[in-house]
């Protein structure tokens, strides 16, 4: 089973692949979200995973993107609890660092604790744990990274500051993801309860619109846990919706989902799946 993340060892996707889907995977590193979706397509991986929201820095709206274009199946989902590090080469202190490299997301996760150290230039990476790698391998003193102390321990690195996130709860959610909606192939092997789903819809242009889906929704008790606008980018100003909401009732939300579809000009249903709890630590 090969499962695309984006990052290398160490990286948060990778810490979450391998608690979805046990040890016994193949992880495909990917070094940019972009390269995913494309791996999906051409069978190069069973499946895929994707941080879609971080509870500090909010929605990564290029995956929803990416997400749509490939028609992408969400298959589960998984709410990480995030605790960022300081690593740096054993013996460096925090007076010594004047860069950190991190990928753009954990960065945003801390800038909060920059605020005091505003000599030190923050600079993006493509992943957290790829420059823990490198600040080991080519010794690199006087920089930093952001990462997990997962990664700390596989790239020998030492904490020196702990838990910088601006919040000390802090949590990303993940997309588990497979191959397109259409693909004829596609299995489902985790099929499990069916508790939560993720849909896209374009409502007409005209007073109430919006709010007649929710009413839609709210008269047959479906709680939604998320509503995000996107621009619909060849129609310059215009929206598109992406709502995650819960299934109590696969009968109710059968028929909500009928009577939606007459109201819009658009619906898809981006994937059907078991909701994950969020860790409280
Ligand atoms: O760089 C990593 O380690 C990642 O897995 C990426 C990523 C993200 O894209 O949000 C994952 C979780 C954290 O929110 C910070 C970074």
């Amino acid at each position: 089973m090969k499962v695309a993340i984006q990052g290398i060892k160490g990286s948060f996707h990778d810490i979450v692949a391998r608690e979805f889907f046990g040890e016994s995977i193949d992880i495909v590193e990917c070094m940019t979200f972009g390269e995913i979706p494309i791996l999906l397509r051409d069978k190069k991986v069973d499946s895929a995973v994707m941080a879609i929201e971080n509870s500090i820095a909010g929605a990564i709206l290029p995956n929803y993107a990416l997400i749509d274009e490939y028609n992408l199946s969400i298959e589960g989902e998984l709410y990480l609890t995030i605790h960022h590090h300081l690593l740096g080469l054993k013996g460096q202190t925090i007076e010594d660092i004047t860069e950190v490299w991190s990928h753009p997301m954990a960065i945003l996760q801390c800038n909060k604790f920059f605020r005091s150290f505003p000599h030190i230039k923050l600079i993006e990476e493509k992943d957290t744990a790829e420059v823990a790698q490198r600040i080991q391998k080519q010794q690199i003193k006087g920089v930093a990274a952001i990462a997990s102390k997962y990664a700390a321990e596989l790239y020998d690195l030492e904490i020196l500051e702990d838990d910088i996130q601006t919040i000390k709860k802090n949590g990303t959610r993940f997309f588990i993801l497979k191959r397109s909606l259409e693909s004829p192939d596609h299995e489902s092997k985790y099929e499990g309860v069916k508790n939560k789903a993720s849909l896209k819809f374009i409502t007409k242009h005209k007073t109430g619109s919006l709010a007649e889906v929710l009413d839609i929704f709210a008269k047959h008790e479906i709680s939604l846990t998320k509503i995000q606008s996107m621009p619909i980018i060849d129609k310059q100003w215009t929206y598109a919706f992406f709502i995650d909401l819960l299934i109590d009732d696969y009968k109710l939300y059968e028929n909500a989902i009928h009577l939606i579809r007459k109201k819009v000009v658009h619906l898809k249903i981006l994937g059907e799946y078991q909701q994950n709890r969020r860790h409280e630590d």
